[in-house]
């Protein structure tokens, strides 16, 4: 999978050099490229940004600077790209919010292009451009705001990548975590390591029993449990062939 990410603050991504991502980039598994949005200004001030037509507070980025950043990332294509070209990512407010049915699916897609905005957006102009383009997605990370794209990348970019092949170490265990649609998008059941009794509270003793399907019965129910209690959003979306009422009432 090839990344590419324009901003006006390179250094914010960073950490996409550490841990995971950045093992996966050193296995070939990933190819990140950040690109610095003021390398296509061309005044001394390298000026990205100005005042919104209709008045308003705040500055709005010109689309000057992203229509010259965006076709230089797009001129140089990867390998495999294919015909459909990339997804352009538009972390927004107002974009869709971002969830792991949208991390499975760009997690399949060979080429992710992430734009980061900053101040009050981008020229509304950039994303109506691309549209007739490439493929563009607006997301938020969730009904909250932020100061600009920068961590909502670092946020989307581990959520797909983990699930690329190869990047984590053992793939099962991406299949039994929250939200995963091979858990029917519950809530991951409570773990417990050792000790057996720490400060007077014990593990459940069903875990320690060696029954494994009284342990899966167990984890069932306890995912259930939390979903039913804390995410009734989640619940309402379930696919009543594999969750019913029934299954909630635990
Ligand atoms: C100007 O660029 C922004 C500003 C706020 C913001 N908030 C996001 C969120 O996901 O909550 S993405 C994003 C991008």
């Amino acid at each position: 999978m090839r990344l590419d990410v324009v901003t006006i603050f390179p250094d914010y991504l960073a950490p996409l050099q550490l841990s995971l991502i950045g093992r996966a980039q050193a296995q070939g598994l990933l190819d990140v490229r950040v690109h610095d949005l003021r390398e296509h200004t061309h005044d001394r001030h390298r000026t990205v940004d100005d005042t919104p037509y209709g008045g308003g507070a705040g500055l709005v980025m010109k689309p000057g600077p992203w229509g010259e950043a965006l076709d230089a990332v797009l001129a140089d294509p990867p390998p495999g790209a294919g015909q459909d070209g990339p997804v352009l990512l538009v972390p927004s407010p107002v974009g869709e919010v971002f969830g792991q049915r949208a991390a499975v699916d760009l997690a399949a897609e060979p080429w992710l292009v992430f734009a980061c905005g900053r101040y009050e957006g981008i020229d509304a102009r950039v994303v109506e451009h691309y549209r007739g383009r490439v493929r563009v997605r607006e997301v938020s990370l969730g009904d909250y705001v932020l100061n600009g794209g920068e961590v909502a990348v670092l946020a989307i970019t581990e959520a797909v990548v983990r699930l690329v092949p190869g990047v984590v170490g053992n793939a099962a265990s991406l299949t039994e975590e929250s939200h995963a649609p091979e858990h029917d998008g519950l809530l991951e059941h409570p773990a417990y390591t050792k000790p057996a009794s720490w400060r007077g509270l014990d593990v459940p003793t069903v875990l320690a029993g060696g029954d494994h399907g009284a342990v899966g019965r167990w984890r069932r129910d306890e995912a259930l449990r939390r979903t039913a209690s804390r995410r009734p959003d989640v619940v309402a979306r379930l696919d009543p062939a594999r969750c019913d009422a029934r299954d909630l009432a635990v």
